[in-house]
């Protein structure tokens, strides 16, 4: 063998072997950027609390997802276009012309094959595990690439608002909520999830869409303490009250000055009966502002999602609902919330609530104004519009254009209205009917 010959082998051989690598590392990023994107989340995190370190990496790199896949695609063009462009070289050597054709073709099937469905159908069906595996090498690779993949980022972000798109990070997290919401409405048709999974799927999802001022208890329905009348009274109050806080207000119902927590009242009330020799008589000493913890105010712009995490997080289950300007617009507690995702929650004191929806003989339903048009849709799988009021009767005010008297009647949405009762300017019991089924 001629010396110059055998340095071309050499050479020849060399770049065979850099081609293969290229393509194993071709390999290694689709197959991770499958894992890590098909991984669920759950499952990861399952495996990183028992102890697997790989598995909290994958967690903590898919949370910037944008940024995650940007570097694998950038590491997988940068080996794919440089093993092809080797191959080419080596084709054009040995083949001359038609190198070109030959490394184009050779490359795809290699590339098709070996560095994008194999490893990809591999990582699709061993999505955890791959991705713990592969973790700590993408975790550097994301850290080399970052400056690139946030330039690329910027340019892209950069060409597309010339063209007058908008880019919005939190898009796909609404277009999930979207897809679920669809998948369930299909699933009702199909009768495949039951109505009240599907109440309680839909409720969770809307919390973060919707607001404590939706569905707080007006300020005209609170049980509320008058710290100036008689304590004799006061306390009877308390006992014959179904609620266990009640909050305090001196003067004006609008100044709240505390929350009487029923535990807290008995525990006083006892400890000064012990302490005084005539308690009977001496009554008129308790103070009730004294036992009433501080109010727990709350902006009604709060979302419910918010507010529970906030009454889970203070331990807390009572909250008054404040407009902007600090005015007094309603309670709100925890069991409120709950009930948006599990439903009427009623306990022993709680009024008769088995039925807020009575159906008559005549096919019409009695409601309570004050009822919320989303628990009347719950209820009787109506589709009322919420958007322009929370209550039913605010609806009716809304599509009256006026507060309807007694007896009044209206059409609208498919349904006929009937004003049943009123006290002031409040609509407080309906009879509606589907127009359909007349
Ligand atoms: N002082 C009050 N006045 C009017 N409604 C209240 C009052 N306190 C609670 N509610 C309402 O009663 C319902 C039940 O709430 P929750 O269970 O938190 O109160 P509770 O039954 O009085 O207290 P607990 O269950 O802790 O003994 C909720 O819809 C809430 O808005
Ligand atoms: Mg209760």
């Amino acid at each position: 063998m001629e010396p110059a010959s055998s340095a071309a082998d050499a050479a020849f051989w060399i770049t065979a072997a850099a081609i293969l690598g290229l393509l194993v590392l071709s390999a290694f990023f689709s197959g991770s950027e499958t894992a890590l994107t098909a991984a669920s989340r759950g499952k990861l995190r399952s495996m990183s609390d028992k102890g697997n370190s790989g598995a909290s990496r994958a967690l903590r790199i898919t949370e910037d997802n944008e940024r995650l896949i940007g570097s694998v695609l950038l590491g997988n063009n940068l080996v794919n276009i440089l093993a092809t462009s080797l191959a080419t070289a080596l084709f054009t050597r040995a083949f001359g012309e038609s190198g070109v054709a030959l490394a184009t073709l050779v490359m795809t099937v290699l590339v098709l094959v070996f560095a994008e469905v194999l490893p990809k159908t591999y990582a699709i069906t061993n999505a955890e595990t791959a991705a713990s595996r592969v973790s700590p090498v993408i975790a550097l690779v994301i850290t080399v690439f970052s400056p690139i993949v946030g330039a690329v980022r910027m340019l892209v972000r950069g060409v597309l608002s010339l063209f007058g798109v908008k880019t919005d990070p939190d898009s796909h997290i609404l277009a999930v909520r979207e897809e679920i919401a669809g998948a369930l409405q299909l699933g009702h048709s199909e009768g495949v999830v039951e109505k009240e999974d599907r109440d309680r799927i839909l409720g969770a999802l809307d919390l973060s869409e919707r607001t404590v001022e939706e569905i707080m208890l007006h300020r005209s329905g609170i049980e509320m303490i008058d710290a100036d009348n008689d304590p004799q009274d006061i306390l009877r109050q308390c006992l014959e009250s179904n609620h266990t806080r009640l909050p305090v207000f001196r003067g004006d119902p609008e100044n709240i000055i505390g929350v009487v927590h029923a535990k807290d009242l008995f525990r006083a009330m006892y400890q000064f009966m012990q302490e005084s020799d005539k308690p009977a008589e001496s009554m008129s000493q308790f103070r009730f502002a004294d036992v009433a913890m501080k109010p727990y105010f709350i902006p009604d712009s709060t979302s419910l999602d918010d507010q529970m995490r906030q009454f889970l997080r203070r331990r807390t289950h009572f909250a008054l609902v404040v407009d902007e300007y600090g005015a007094l617009q309603g309670l709100i507690t925890l069991e409120d919330i709950l009930e948006e995702i599990v439903g009427e929650i009623t306990d022993e004191f709680d009024p008769d609530a088995d039925h807020p929806v009575k159906r008559g003989e005549d096919g019409n339903y009695w409601i309570d104004g004050a009822m919320t048009i989303r628990d009347l849709n719950r209820a009787l799988d109506w589709s009322l519009p919420d958007d322009e009021a929370n209550t039913v009767a605010g609806l009716v005010i809304h599509e009256a254009q006026m507060i309807p008297t007694i007896g009044q009647c209206f059409s609208f949405h498919g349904f006929r209205f009937e004003v049943v009762a009123r006290e002031n300017n409040r609509i407080t019991a309906l009879k509606i009917r589907p127009l359909a089924a007349e």
